[in-house]
């Protein structure tokens, strides 16, 4: 087998292993570039996807090309494009160029299937959407800048292209960028003395989406590039749309003078979504993959996956493949099976990490949350404690009542309904029961 042959095949093999959305999102656009001294270069579209493949699937691809080639191969991964190729391949390659559609407008970035019609609305991200169509339809007039903030996989990247979309078909330039690849462009213009080509690229266009706009503090010759840029854009009354995953206030390193412009316009935030909501988006998703998944099914998976829409797609796609490759029904049984993995390893969590969690969020000290100690500010932490260490850390209620400072079984199961109908209603709570499980599990 040829190193293009090997890499097919790890390809079809993750194809196979991985959910859809994921494979989709992550591996699908990555390509071999060559094979040499035992280190196979993989080319990826952006930093993102470089540093996530990185984290999760470096040893499974040199496990797998080892395997294909049958000598012992290493990989690292590149942003690199083909198109760059000519100029040099070396990381942090320049990744974003026109469409080469003819007319100039849009970008190849732009990812079609994000749209509005697609994106379904609800409490958490009601105002982001209202805005970002009102954008869309008056670009420069509604609000300028749009800033869109908010937690990760919660669909701002889906409504900055949906804006892309919009606005290329009424035949306006648009560039989608992130802001790591607005950097490395800026960083190749200036090694290539190029940055003349660069200003003018980025202040020709009528709409400017820049993605992950955080990543911009702190690096200061980029922050002065871009300060120019907005200025000139915004000047000649061009939209601009920023999105981040913290208000500019959040932002510590960021200039004063980009921080005050980020909020001259319209700032908006996406929550993570409610029930109600993560069941509607579970619901166009299997309509649009033609499947009829029963409600209470996607009640179940709703329930499961709280806080992050891309791993809720991904949940969905993979019990509708084991269900087709099991040609089994979906029932709740096959949706454990299939969730298995993506769900926490119960055992692994420690009733102490999440105490220790519950306190630092809510600001309890941890023998208050054991003790005995009944007021609101103590009872509340507590319960969320009970629910988390149900949810996430799999212990039985006397478990629960024990890690607790010995309360009774009923107490912990009052706790655990409560704080379950309670997170589906105060989006403060919801926050903070998020949070804290993202403290302990790391995600
Ligand atoms: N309201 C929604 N309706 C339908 N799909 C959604 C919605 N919100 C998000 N999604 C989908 O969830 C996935 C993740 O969304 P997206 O990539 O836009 O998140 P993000 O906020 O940009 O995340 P990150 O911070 O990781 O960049 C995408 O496939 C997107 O289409």
């Amino acid at each position: 087998m040829n190193a293009q042959q090997a890499w097919q095949a790890a390809l079809g093999q993750l194809q196979m292993e991985m959910p859809k959305a994921s494979f989709d999102t992550w591996v699908r656009n990555a390509e071999l570039i060559r094979v040499e001294n035992n280190k196979a270069r993989i080319g990826v579209q952006n930093a993102y996807a470089r540093d996530w493949l990185e984290s999760r699937l470096a040893g499974t691809f040199a496990r797998l090309l080892t395997g294909y080639l049958d000598s012992p191969v290493e990989v690292e991964f590149v942003v690199w494009h083909r198109d760059a190729e000519h100029e040099s391949a070396a990381p942090s390659e320049i990744v974003s160029h026109s469409n080469g559609n003819g007319n100039g407008n849009g970008n190849r970035c732009l990812i079609d299937r994000y749209r509005f019609d697609n994106f379904v609305v609800g409490a958490s991200n009601r105002m982001a959407h209202a805005a970002c169509v009102a954008v869309a339809e008056k670009p420069a007039h509604a609000y300028n800048p749009l800033f869109l903030y908010g937690g990760v996989g919660l669909g701002k990247t889906h409504l900055l292209h949906a804006i892309g979309n919009a606005a290329t078909e009424k035949g306006l330039q648009v560039l989608y960028v992130s802001s790591e690849d607005f950097t490395n462009e800026l960083i190749n213009a200036i090694r290539t003395q190029n940055t003349l080509a660069f200003r003018e690229r980025y202040r020709s266009m009528d709409v400017l989406l820049i993605d992950d706009i955080q990543f911009i503090a702190g690096k200061e010759s980029t922050q002065e590039e871009f300060f120019h840029t907005f200025n000139t854009l915004h000047n000649q009354e061009k939209q601009i749309v920023l999105s981040s995953d913290r208000p500019p206030k959040a932002m510590v390193t960021l200039e004063e003078r980009l921080r005050s412009r980020f909020e001259w316009g319209l700032t908006v935030d996406i929550q993570p979504p409610d029930l109600e909501t993560r069941i509607a988006i579970l619901r166009s998703k299997a309509m649009r993959a033609g499947r009829e998944v029963p409600m209470d099914i996607l009640t179940l998976i709703a329930r499961q996956i709280q806080s992050n829409i891309r791993e809720l797609e991904g949940a969905l796609t993979r019990i509708l493949a084991y269900s087709d490759l099991s040609n089994q029904p979906i029932t709740a049984k096959l949706v454990e099976i299939a969730l298995a993995d993506l769900l926490p390893q119960q055992s692994t969590v420690e009733p102490g990490a999440i105490i220790t969690a519950v306190g630092r969020v809510f600001g309890v000290s941890r023998e208050k949350l054991v003790g005995r100690d009944r007021s609101r500010e103590v009872a509340l932490p507590r319960q969320v404690a009970m629910y988390l260490m149900r949810e996430i850390g799999g212990l039985s209620l006397p478990q629960i009542g024990e890690a607790l400072g010995g309360r009774d079984h009923t107490t912990v199961l009052y706790a655990c309904e409560k704080i379950a109908d309670q997170i589906e209603r105060d989006d403060r709570l919801r926050r903070q029961v998020l949070n804290v499980r993202e403290q302990v599990l790391g995600r």
